[in-house]
């Protein structure tokens, strides 16, 4: 159990800068989704994470000791480019994997027993890698992440072009480990799936953090924004009785999205509001992790570069 601290990376391939001063933590049973545009570091981070790549600058640590050989054995990894044989049945090439992570014959065909049968690849075991389809190939691949028992797993892209069910099978087996209090970091775009599933998100843009912290903390960042709705009122894009205060974002027919310019202003929204007539509606908007994404990363866009600060929201 412990903390597997990414501190203070960087990392150039010749004069292109793909880390600058990268940090963030995953904490033991935590599911850690790191989101970020193409090209923003994510890989990079991972295979620093892993020893195959080494940082310019900056430290891996866990459980408070910097990540050496011995401990790189321990972790689980899923590299963005796969790395399975082709040629070789899917059931020698796990067993082969947990050997080489010194786990014992015995050990290893029970862990590719149980990993394949959870993981829905067991009818597999005989047939070659090459011969599965894309997404089983994948299965397989992570069942090649988890068959040394892993302290940590790092997965790279693990649910790209996986169908539903995979997908199902693939998030419970991340949140078992992670119950178990395995730390679990996985990049992924698919924003949808890392709100409903990570504990907290890390977004990474050009080579340094934006933000990090639960899908709720990453709200509080940037303004909130309200609805209030009271049917039956002038369908004006800005109503007359809407204050100055605040600023209306969106509109479907009574129903109004503002953002308080002044904290609280929204009350003096809801207090004109039932001037009007009856209120209906009247709450904060949860929005979407797609849409704070978009705002964080817009607003990284549009200021001037200052790669080593990030917003922590996490308190
Ligand atoms: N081997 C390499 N040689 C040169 N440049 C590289 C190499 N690997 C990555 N880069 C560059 O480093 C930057 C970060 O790339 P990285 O693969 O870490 O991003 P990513 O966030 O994983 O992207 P994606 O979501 O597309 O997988 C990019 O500008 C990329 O072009």
């Amino acid at each position: 159990m412990g903390t597997l601290e990414i501190d203070g990376l960087t990392k150039s391939y010749g004069s292109r800068k793909a880390l600058r001063g990268t940090s963030f933590d995953v904490r033991s049973g935590e599911i850690f989704g790191f989101v970020g545009s193409n090209g923003a570091g994510k890989s990079t981070t991972m295979r620093i994470v892993l020893g195959v790549l080494m940082p310019d600058a900056g430290e891996v640590r866990w459980a408070g000791r910097p990540v050496d050989h011995a401990l790189r054995r321990r972790i689980g990894y899923m590299p963005e480019e796969r790395g399975l044989y082709p040629k070789m049945k899917v059931g020698e090439q796990l067993v082969y994997l947990a050997r080489l992570h010194g786990l014992s014959k015995a050990e290893s065909v029970a862990s590719m027993e149980r990993w394949t049968s959870t993981l829905g690849v067991d009818e597999r075991r005989e047939d070659e890698v090459q011969k599965l389809s894309l997404g089983n190939q994948q299965r397989v691949q992570l069942a090649a992440a988890l068959v040394h028992d892993p302290e940590i797993l790092v997965l790279d892209e693990p649910f790209s072009g996986l169908d539903p069910v995979a997908v199902d099978v693939m998030s419970g087996v991340l949140r078992e480990r992670a119950d178990a209090g395995v730390p679990v970091l996985f990049s992924s775009h698919q924003l949808e799936l890392v709100e409903a599933l990570c504990d907290r998100v890390g977004i990474i843009a050009a080579g340094a953090m934006d933000a990090v912290g639960t899908v709720e903390e990453l709200r509080s960042i940037g303004n909130p924004q309200w609805v209030v709705d009271v049917p039956g009122t002038s369908d004006a894009s800005t109503p007359a009785w809407v204050p100055d205060d605040v600023r209306v974002v969106g509109r479907s027919g009574s129903r109004i999205t503002f953002e308080p310019r002044t904290p609280g202003s929204e009350q003096t929204v809801l207090r004109a509001a039932l001037a009007q007539g009856d209120v209906t509606e009247f709450a904060r908007v949860r929005r979407p992790l797609t849409e704070l994404y978009r705002d964080v990363v817009r607003v990284d866009a549009d200021r001037p570069t200052d790669p080593t600060t990030a917003t922590e929201a996490s308190a």
